[in-house]
């Protein structure tokens, strides 16, 4: 049988026999022909090869009739031809090109010549080689033993082959080829490591015991393993992985069903794992599922959350965004040249706030309204219960990185340049994003100005502290911010460990996702003819980038003709009234009359103070203090720009020294049981009058050619 098999079927002998469901059916179908042909010529002289077959066999039989001859190189090859024939699956094909008088019935599988002269009935052949295709394959014992049509080596007879496939030698080799075209790597991706393995380990075994096997790897490996009979003995199946129905848990089990409980979709994968590894779990308490909506109600009602509407929403912008050219960036104020030097720590003392553990640092923390940001040093309810740690909130934010905590990015404006953005929401008042840089002295300044600067469109300085500049040229994204009439935002600068830090925090509003971030320059552009166009689009917009002039006439107005009490007010109100003089070309008589009254008012002001004596009124205090220092910013003001004719972008928002002494004084007296919180809320009174926004923003006047460019600005934060 196996060297029948070995000599039919195959287009080139072959020392191995193949061993396949299809060669068995192929086999049991046309080995009537065969032996019809063995019958035939066992008395002729055997033949030694295939072709010898043929030639015996087409010797033996009369040409069927006279056609025109082709030309052997016209006629296909037989050997080559590969067709499909329906009959050859029906069973009922006659094979080939016969030869007339050769019995085609004998070569039918229904003929009754099958070998030995059986009499089988067609349907007993058929059944057994339904029983040989549904058999086991193994060496021992192969279908065609079954059918009783085994075939001794020795009485090998040639006999012609077919050159039409069966249907399943068809199907193997459709196989074949497809396994051809997938080659290598083709199977190496539908198999899993694990089946390479065993297939490798198999393989081995295969090639050690059954050296005589060819085909598929996978029937190989069936065969070896003695998986007889399995389904995916057939070729198309065993390349097939299994399929794995994909299970809806959340239907059943919720949304978040295997979700790690502190998953926080915030961070990166990396670091939710390194967060997780960090993070110390009470396992026992965690549940995998979500509870019952009525067990997450008594939850919120025990444990309380605030309620949030809307969540925070991250919208990063979509990419390919006009960005501004590289810019030297700084995270930390750094002092450059002698301004290290020159800096004084700061000349008050941190005091502690008075906040009880009860209440918590809330609104009504005296550190928060001296705009001093509480720490483990100047804190009395710590760091759990205290809402009053805006810059470290803003550190810990920033380290934990990503675009969400960083929470703004820089925008490509209509037609102001650049501004910024935020990509989430911002709760009211909180810090969104501190403003530094380097912090200079009053002459490098100069020096940047008349040299590195000369040629800038833009200036991004400020006054900050102790007479010092923060140039945000090489600074944090903050510099990037508009001006506004109507500003969503506010720039605070805050005492924070002793040193005075800047940055950008929600107005009263808060910030939704996406909003520009805009906060009111004051722009003082120091001269009329360096007034620039606001376009912020705001209703109430001033039209120019600072007051109206119109408002800056008013306001001198109310100095000079008012009484001493709408001038208090006045002053209250902010200094703008005083600064916004040189916004215009104010009359030198205006001017004169101006600092007249100023003078006077002052003086009143502090004789009453001292007449007062010990009492202290805080408001007056407070107004006194201002007024001084405001006298002396302006007069800082106006010496600068007239040394150097920089123009100078200058905000404060600083607590002064009147209020912190009665801030010391508050708390002194504060263990007073009689009335320990009138004293306090006349502090408070006090520092809410000191909260005015002072914000100058002057126009850098000519200086040459490049001074006199108009849009160059610089922006300086002063002390009130
Ligand atoms: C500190 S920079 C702000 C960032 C600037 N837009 C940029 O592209 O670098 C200040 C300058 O921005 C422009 N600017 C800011 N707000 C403006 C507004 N509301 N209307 C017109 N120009 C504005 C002015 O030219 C101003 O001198």
């Amino acid at each position: 049988m196996l060297s029948f098999l070995q000599n039919f079927g195959k287009r080139k002998p072959s020392s191995q026999p193949i061993l396949t469901r299809s060669d068995s059916l192929d086999s049991a179908m046309l080995s009537t022909t065969n032996d019809s042909v063995s019958k035939a010529d066992k008395d002729s002289t055997p033949a030694t090869s295939t072709a010898d077959t043929s030639s015996i066999a087409f010797e033996t039989t009369p040409k069927p009739r006279e056609r025109p001859e082709r030309s052997r190189s016209l006629r296909p090859s037989r050997s080559n031809i590969s067709s499909y024939n329906e009959n050859v699956l029906s069973g009922s094909a006659k094979h080939g090109y016969r030869k007339k008088g050769v019995d085609t019935a004998s070569r039918a599988v229904s003929g009754e010549t099958l070998v030995d002269g059986t009499t089988d009935s067609p349907t007993s052949f058929l059944h057994q080689t339904t029983q040989g295709l549904n058999q086991g394959w193994s060496l021992g014992s192969l279908p065609g033993d079954n059918l009783n049509m085994s075939v001794k080596t020795e009485d090998r007879v040639t006999r012609r082959k077919s050159t039409r496939l069966s249907v399943f030698e068809f199907a193997s080799s459709v196989v074949e080829q497809t396994k051809t075209v997938l080659g290598k790597r083709g199977r190496e991706t539908t198999q899993t490591p694990v089946m390479k393995q065993e297939m490798g380990q198999s393989a081995v075994t295969l090639n050690a015991e059954t050296p005589s096997f060819e085909g598929p790897v996978t029937k190989r490996l069936r065969l070896a393993n003695g998986f007889e009979d399995s389904p995916s003995l057939s070729p198309l199946r065993a390349t097939r992985k299994p399929s794995i129905r994909p299970v809806k848990r959340w239907l059943s089990q919720g949304l978040y069903v295997g979700q790690d409980p502190d998953f926080d979709p915030r961070l990166t994968t990396a670091k939710n794992k390194l967060k997780k590894a960090n993070t110390k779990r009470v396992t026992s308490q965690r549940r995998s599922v979500l509870p019952m909506p009525m067990f997450a109600g008594q939850r919120n009602l025990e444990t309380g959350r605030n309620f949030k509407l809307p969540f925070d929403v991250f919208s990063p912008l979509p990419p390919g965004q006009p960005k501004p050219d590289e810019w030297k960036k700084t995270h930390k104020n750094v002092f450059i040249g002698d301004a290290a030097a020159v800096w004084r720590k700061s000349r008050f003392e941190a005091s502690r706030c008075v906040c009880t553990l009860e209440s918590g640092c809330d609104h009504s923390c005296l550190n928060r309204h001296m705009f001093y940001e509480c720490d483990d040093t100047n804190c009395n309810v710590g760091q759990d219960l205290c809402t009053n740690r805006s810059f470290a909130g803003l550190k810990q934010r920033h380290k934990k990185g990503g675009k969400y905590n960083i929470g703004v990015e820089v925008i490509k404006t209509a037609d102001r340049g650049y501004g910024v953005r935020s990509n989430r929401t911002f709760e009211p008042h909180q810090i969104i994003v501190e403003y530094t840089g380097e912090i200079i002295t009053q002459d490098e300044c100069d020096d940047r100005m008349e040299n590195r600067y000369k040629d800038n469109e833009c200036f991004y300085l400020m006054e900050f502290d102790q007479r010092m500049i923060l140039d945000a040229t090489r600074g944090s994204i903050a510099r990037f911010i508009n001006h506004s009439c109507e500003p969503n935002c506010e720039m605070i600068k805050m005492t924070v460990a002793g040193k005075p830090r800047m940055a950008l925090f929600a107005g009263e509003n808060g910030i939704m996702t996406g909003e520009e971030l805009t906060y009111d320059y004051n722009f003082n552009p120091y001269s009329v003819k360096n007034v620039q166009q606001c376009r912020c689009g705001a209703p109430t917009c001033r039209g120019v980038l600072g007051p109206k002039p119109k408002e800056i006439k008013d306001a001198l107005k109310s100095l000079t003709t008012g009484g001493k009490r709408k001038l208090q007010q006045a002053i209250e109100d902010g200094i703008q009234t005083v600064t916004k003089k040189r916004k215009i070309n104010i009359p030198t008589g205006v001017r004169n009359a101006l600092s007249n009254v100023k003078a006077q008012t002052t003086g009143t002001l502090a004789t009453k103070r001292t007449a007062r004596g010990a009492e202290p009124d805080a408001d007056k205090k407070d107004s006194v203090k201002m007024s001084l220092r405001r006298s002396k910013s302006t007069s800082m003001l106006e010496k600068s720009s007239s040394k150097t004719k920089t123009a100078v972008n200058t905000y404060s928002r600083r607590r002064s020294t009147a209020t912190l002494a009665l801030k010391e004084e508050a708390v002194e007296e504060d263990g007073d049981d009689d009335h320990p919180m009138s004293r306090r809320s006349s502090v408070k009174a006090a520092a809410n009058s000191v909260r005015k926004n002072v914000v100058r923003t002057v126009k850098r006047g000519g200086r040459g050619a490049a001074g006199g460019r108009s849009g160059k600005s610089i922006r300086v934060i002063e002390d009130a």
